[in-house]
């Protein structure tokens, strides 16, 4: 088994071009998936501490650094700082609980979720909400400060990188403007029919790289959504290359110059989806997949929209 190419970041480092997503993957069956992922040759793993399962993909891991499959050194760990940990002296604390939720030294990569922030009630009110169900937003919190913050634990070596998730390019802006320590990603959702061409091309002139999340648009079999995954003539690329749908999709994501973290939990699906090395899309082919781009959003969270951290609110 060869192993995945990498990307280089802009302090060295280098990250697999394709990893593990592990959102809505929980107990013992995402501890599964990863030990199965780090069995196909993933070594790039994406987590949260929004998706409560930190401790399992740590488990799954730590088991495999036991069984000598792995070195720590040899897996690149990402995981993120929750919307109700932006006040700058949370940060820490919440880095160190993510820390111990994995049961890791250090984390690889280390992103601030999404750029707005919700009041800290407890370390498990991820949502809060007033009494009529709105969402309440903390916008006192520069994303700057709290960014600063995540420098501190890169000098203290609890992380090796830190980054940004769902930052518009005003808001990269604002942050390259103030910070010491460049953000080496930006994690957006990238798929066919959100091409983030225009966000790419202004991170890559910057130095900073994009991770596609949700590349695969959440496949429905049901409703046979997003189109791209069950058009025939996506269909009819993967055959020419014995394929799947899926399968032209990663390797049309990877093409433009981002990195897809598709989640599944489910072994066979897991070693398709890093089967994507060993064919390459023509021009043409491209162009077919350029043509799903809807500009349909799957993480839009209106209820935030009145934020003034809300990131959809401007062109990218
Ligand atoms: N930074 C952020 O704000 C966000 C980050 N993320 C990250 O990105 C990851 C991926 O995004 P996600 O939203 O999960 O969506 P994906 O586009 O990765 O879709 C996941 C779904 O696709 C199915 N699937 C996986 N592989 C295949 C395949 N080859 N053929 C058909 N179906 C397949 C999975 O099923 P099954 O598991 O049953 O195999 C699962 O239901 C997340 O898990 C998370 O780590 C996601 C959203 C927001
Ligand atoms: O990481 C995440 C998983 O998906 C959620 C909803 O679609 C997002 O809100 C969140 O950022």
């Amino acid at each position: 088994m060869s192993s995945v190419p990498t990307v280089k970041l802009n302090n060295g480092y280098e990250i697999p071009v394709l990893g593990l997503g592990t959102y809505k993957a929980l107990g013992g069956e995402v501890e599964k998936a990863v030990k199965d992922a780090i069995d196909a040759n993933y070594r790039h793993i994406d987590t949260a501490y929004l998706y409560g399962n930190e401790a399992e993909v740590g488990n799954a891991v730590r088991a495999k650094i036991a069984e000598k499959i792995i070195k720590r050194e040899d897996m690149f760990i990402v995981t993120k700082l929750w919307s109700n940990f932006h006040e700058p002296d949370k940060v820490e604390y919440a880095c160190r609980l993510s820390l111990k939720n994995l049961n890791l030294d250090y984390i690889d990569l280390y992103l601030i979720h999404w750029p707005f922030s919700f009041p800290h009630i407890s370390d498990n009110d991820s949502w809060p909400v007033d009494g009529n169900g709105v969402a309440i937003v903390n916008d006192d919190i520069d994303i700057l400060d709290t960014y600063k913050a995540m420098e501190r634990l890169v000098d203290q070596g609890l992380v090796r990188s830190i980054g940004l998730s769902n930052f518009n390019s005003e808001q990269i802006t604002h942050i390259l403007n103030g910070c010491k320590i460049k953000p080496v990603i930006n994690q957006v959702e990238f798929s066919p029919s959100l091409n983030q061409r225009k966000l790419i091309e202004f991170c890559k002139e910057r130095g900073i790289a994009v991770s596609a999340f949700t590349p695969l648009g959440r496949p429905n079999p049901q409703l046979k959504t997003p189109a791209f995954i069950y058009d025939d003539s996506v269909i009819e690329i993967g055959r020419k290359y014995n394929k799947t749908s899926a399968q032209v999709v990663l390797r049309y994501l990877i093409q433009c110059g981002s990195i897809p973290i598709p989640k599944s939990q489910t072994k066979e699906r897991i070693q398709q989806n890093i089967d994507v090395f060993d064919f390459e899309l023509n021009s043409d082919e491209m162009s077919v997949l350029d043509q799903f781009n809807t500009g349909h959003r799957i993480a839009l969270l209106p209820a935030l929209k009145h934020s003034k951290y809300y990131p959809f609110n401007i062109e990218f």
